[in-house]
């Protein structure tokens, strides 16, 4: 592979902002990719993919490098030497690369490869809650989630088949597969930009991994229902669930974001969804309003977002402890007070993108504890590791509420 000039330099000035500025690498990445409209899918591709290899590699490859944050310009060079080394990738004789110690870097790589904090570039932390929290399973968990996301589609049934999405998508030259056990999913075959196509514009499909694709289908919407989503954010969920539910019955998508819901509603509009109604949880009312009134209740839970690493490498940099205390405590509240929403022998699905116990099965465990929680009862749960799925870390657990006794 032969390096561009302009490619390296646009890769050098995302990680600039991402590392040194601290902005979210996916918006980051937007912007650099407008910069120069002849830029075709690979070298869109290249700054892209480089830029979130270093970001997910930053600590291996700063000790590789010997440098340390805030990383200067020409430091920034030396973790993309050490990307392209690592790689195979002839380094040219540009002046930014001059005295490149390739046997160094390779000696390196090597005898830190064998401490896992720095094989699996973590914080140390980090990597001593994985182990605390996983024990040996962490090993496997956060090797499988540094590997590179595959894109995977979610065919809107509202507005295809699968078998016609795939069809389509082949006459652009996108081809796909479907995946056994996932009933509405197509896994790209090559990674390519799928938003510029007729197919996406017109709402045939969302972009969503198989493992999130699995809640819906856990919670098991039904057309005629009333199903409150209380975390939509811009409702990757509550599109599938309306899908599901085929237009019929109410999806209520709630969240404390308003700017979330708006995008959640324009998204509905290309899917042809009509059934969702956002609500703004901006006081307790909100939730006081719907208590015990419907059939399902969704708690996708804001947490670490440990399980989707592969796609957001740059949330181990951005990750603190503190967080992870607070967004615990937020799960019980959540699950204390929107689980009133249920109906006597409704359902309430708590799910998150999480591999921790203790935002997963330790946070239902000690609801099914509590006062709040004594009416229900566990009926399911799935553990997804990526390192068994292939795709996100996910929690899906399905509760059920008691029906109410004559007396009562
Ligand atoms: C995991 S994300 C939801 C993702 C979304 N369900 C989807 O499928 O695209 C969690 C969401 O919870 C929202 N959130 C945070 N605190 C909340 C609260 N107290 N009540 C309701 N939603 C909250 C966040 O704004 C965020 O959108």
């Amino acid at each position: 592979m032969k390096l561009h000039r302009n490619l390296v330099f646009a890769t050098i000035d995302s990680l600039d902002l991402i590392f040194n500025e601290n902005k979210q690498a996916d918006k980051v990445l937007k912007n650099t990719l407008k910069r120069d409209k002849r830029w075709g899918s690979r070298d869109r591709g290249f700054i892209a993919e480089t830029t979130y290899d270093i970001v997910r590699w930053k600590r291996l490859y700063a000790e590789i490098a010997e440098v340390r944050e805030p990383f200067s310009r020409p430091n920034l060079f030396r973790l993309f030497t050490v990307w392209a080394t690592l790689n195979g990738i002839k380094i040219p004789d540009w002046k930014q690369f001059e005295d490149t110690p390739t046997r160094r870097i390779k000696g390196k790589f090597d005898e830190l490869s064998k401490i896992r904090k720095y094989r699996e570039s973590l914080p140390d932390w980090l990597d001593e809650l994985g182990e605390q929290e996983l024990g040996k399973k962490w090993d496997k968990e956060i090797a499988a989630l540094n590997q590179q996301a595959d894109v995977v589609l979610r065919v809107n049934t509202l507005k295809t088949t699968v078998e016609n999405l795939q069809n389509e998508l082949a006459d652009l030259e996108i081809e796909t597969e479907t995946l056994p056990g996932y009933p509405y999913a197509l896994k790209l075959k090559e990674r390519t930009n799928v938003f510029t196509t007729d197919a996406f514009k017109n709402g045939l499909f969302e972009v969503q991994d198989a493992s999130s694709q699995k809640v819906a289908e856990i919670l098991d919407a039904k057309p005629g229902m009333r199903i409150v989503d209380a975390c939509a954010g811009a409702g990757g969920k509550s599109l599938h669930i309306a899908s599901m539910m085929e237009n019929k019955g109410q999806l209520i998508a709630m969240d404390i974001y308003d700017s979330k819901l708006i995008e959640l509603k324009r998204r509905a509009r290309r899917n042809d969804v009509f059934n969702i109604e956002t609500r703004v949880i901006d006081s307790t009312k909100v939730i006081k309003k719907l208590i015990e009134k419907a059939d399902k209740v969704l708690i996708d839970a804001p947490c670490s977002g440990l399980g989707v690493l592969k796609r957001n490498p740059d949330a181990k940099w951005k990750l603190q402890p503190e967080f992870l205390d607070s967004i615990r405590a937020t799960q019980k509240e959540l699950l204390n007070s929107y689980s009133r929403m249920v109906k006597p022998g409704g359902e309430l699905v708590y799910a998150t993108c999480s591999i921790l116990p203790s935002e997963n099965e330790m946070q239902v465990k000690a609801f099914l504890a509590r006062e709040e929680g004594k009416d229900f009862s566990l009926l399911k749960e799935e553990k997804i590791l990526p390192s068994k799925s292939g795709f996100d870390g996910f929690y899906i657990s399905l509760l059920q509420k008691k029906e109410k006794s004559k007396k009562e």
